[in-house]
């Protein structure tokens, strides 16, 4: 990578519960767009992102370098890390259901800034429609809109985002990926993703895990290209990538060739 990278991960290891989960990952992400982490289920994508923003498991066991920037992450408190502009949008969006919508947003604001509301209505106007509603009565399309505005309601210099668009409608899945270009705009995004009618949208670098080592870094759009390469690291083909989704994702075909580069 020519340009300096946001976050720069280097021989990340990970032990949780006697399992051996990350076998020395290393990868960056790219000060700008869409990186994406993919790979077949198990097989350590989740681990990675935690591992990053300091949730690893008490039992567990981190090793290796993790830096944003010139700062080292590995052994920083969540919370550190969470102001230092690390946004985490986890897998299971983690809204408090018993509070409202607003209630929620509140929470999520950082003591001595000020807190982008403007910024957060303007990309879901019906968070701002909502605030009286309690979030456990939301559907799945509006929690996962919650939870990203709530990290977006703060400056971030990088977002974590895990699985957004998981159990979601087709519909509301271009609704959430329509929504992550317009963040990754401003702020890199580190995504975990299975969709690739997604990833095709969103992604300009990947990232692909196997059995707790990287497989392959590249081009995304170069990956999506070779289905024989998908369907041995993923387990699917991107050609099985709907035809609708990838007219709807309004992409055009990449101009460049995959390159043979596993790691
Ligand atoms: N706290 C834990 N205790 C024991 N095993 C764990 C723990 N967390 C993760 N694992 C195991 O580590 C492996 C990797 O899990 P992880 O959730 O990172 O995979 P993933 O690639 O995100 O999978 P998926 O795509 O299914 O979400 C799995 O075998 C999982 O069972």
């Amino acid at each position: 990578m020519s340009v300096e990278p946001i976050l720069s991960v280097e021989n990340l290891s990970v032990r949780i519960a006697g399992l051996h989960i990350l076998q020395g990952v290393s990868f960056d992400v790219a000060p700008t767009g869409v990186t994406v982490l993919l790979g077949r289920n198990g097989v350590g994508k989740t681990t990675t992102l935690r591992a990053i923003v300091g949730l690893t498991p008490r039992n567990g066991e981190v090793r290796g370098t993790i830096r944003m920037g010139a700062q080292s992450l590995l052994a920083r408190p969540t919370h550190r890390l969470v102001r230092g502009g690390l946004g985490y949008v986890p897998e299971d969006r983690c809204v408090f259901a018993g509070l409202t919508v607003a209630e929620n947003l509140r929470l999520a604001e950082r003591r001595g800034t000020t807190p982008a509301y403007d910024k957060v209505f303007a990309l879901f106007p019906e968070l701002d429609r909502r605030g009286r509603q309690r979030a456990g009565s939301l559907s799945g399309g509006q929690q996962q809109m919650l939870a990203i505005g709530r990290v977006l309601l703060n400056d971030n210099r990088l977002l974590l985002v895990d699985e957004p668009t998981k159990g979601l409608a087709p519909k509301v899945v271009t609704e959430v990926a329509e929504v992550l270009e317009r963040v990754a705009e401003s702020v890199p995004v580190l995504l975990v993703e299975q969709n690739l009618a997604v990833v095709r949208r969103l992604a300009k670098d990947a990232v692909v895990l196997s059995a707790g080592r990287v497989a392959w870094t590249g081009n995304a759009q170069d990956l999506l290209l070779e289905t024989a390469l998908t369907k041995s690291l993923l387990g699917v083909g991107s050609g099985e990538v709907p035809a609708s989704a990838r007219s709807e994702s309004g992409l055009r075909a990449p101009q460049s060739r995959a390159k043979d580069g596993a790691a």
